[in-house]
């Protein structure tokens, strides 16, 4: 494991700066009758280096929200900003561009290429975007996340946790403006989903990435910087340096129960 300090991302943001921005964020589905406001006008501003667990019953609006900040969904009003760029904005090459070099994803069924070896999945979006890997960073992620004796073995042969790990490498791998993870443990025990929000963590406090997860577990929302709180479509609630136990309690107003779906 190595502590340095990865360089800056083409010196174009800093710590402190903001990596994306949602302003008066709505989303609609359907009409008529079957109309549902997903969004209802959100403004949130993703700060470079912070990770942001977004929590809330289901239904609630979180992976929508997720989806039109990372330009996998249109909006219906307001806007969604990612490095500055309006993402309504682009057509659909530029925001294909976009996404590939500024949004890392991580899922939580991994969606690894089951073909290609660990460090070609690391590798695929920058073979993609025909980018050369910068090979000190993509060493000092692969280090990090613990897959050097490991590179040459193809998904199926790895433990779920090991696939999540190449899976945060692949999203690190293009030093994104922000990383988007959709429950990245919620395939994964106890161990290697501790191991995976220590490692998002780390993305955050040491390389300076944004990261925002979306997760039920409060456990796991106690690794963020903070936890927004989402109902019916709305920002409700934001909680900084939550443990699982503030964030127990905090859920307790949503549901009563402490569980949030
Ligand atoms: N493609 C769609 N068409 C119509 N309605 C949709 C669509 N996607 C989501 N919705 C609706 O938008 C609302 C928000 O859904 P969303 O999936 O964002 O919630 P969520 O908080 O992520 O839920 P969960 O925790 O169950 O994953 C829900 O009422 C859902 O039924």
């Amino acid at each position: 494991m190595t502590t340095t300090q990865a360089p800056a991302n083409d010196g174009a943001t800093r710590a402190g700066a903001v990596a994306a921005r949602a302003s008066g964020l709505t989303k609609i589905y359907g009409e008529g009758e079957t109309r549902v406001v997903a969004l209802d006008g959100v403004s949130v501003e993703f700060r470079r280096s912070e990770y942001t667990a977004i929590m809330g019953p289901s239904g609630s609006g979180k992976s929508t929200l997720m989806h039109c900040m990372a330009g996998l969904d249109t909006i219906s009003g307001g806007s969604a900003t990612i490095a500055d760029v309006e993402l309504s904005k682009l057509k659909d090459k530029k925001l294909t561009q976009l996404r590939r070099d500024k949004i890392g994803f991580v899922f939580q069924a991994f969606n690894l290429v089951p073909t290609l070896t660990a460090l070609e999945n690391i590798t695929l979006t920058l073979d993609i975007a025909g980018r050369k890997p910068d090979k000190a960073w993509l060493d000092q992620i692969i280090d990090t996340v613990g897959l050097s004796g490991r590179l040459s073995h193809r998904p199926g042969q790895l433990s779920g946790g090991q696939q999540q790990r190449v899976a945060c490498a692949r999203a690190l791998a293009s030093r994104p403006e922000i990383i988007f993870a959709d429950e990245p443990t919620g395939n994964l025990d106890s161990r290697s989903g501790a191991e995976i929000l220590g490692f998002l963590r780390r993305c955050a406090r040491e390389f300076e990435q944004t990261v925002v997860m979306v997760t039920h577990d409060a456990t796991a929302a106690s690794y963020a910087d903070r936890v927004l709180f989402l109902a019916d479509g709305k920002i409700v609630d934001e909680l900084a340096d939550p443990t699982a136990d503030s964030v127990l309690e905090r859920m307790k107003r949503f549901d009563g129960k402490g569980r949030t779906s």
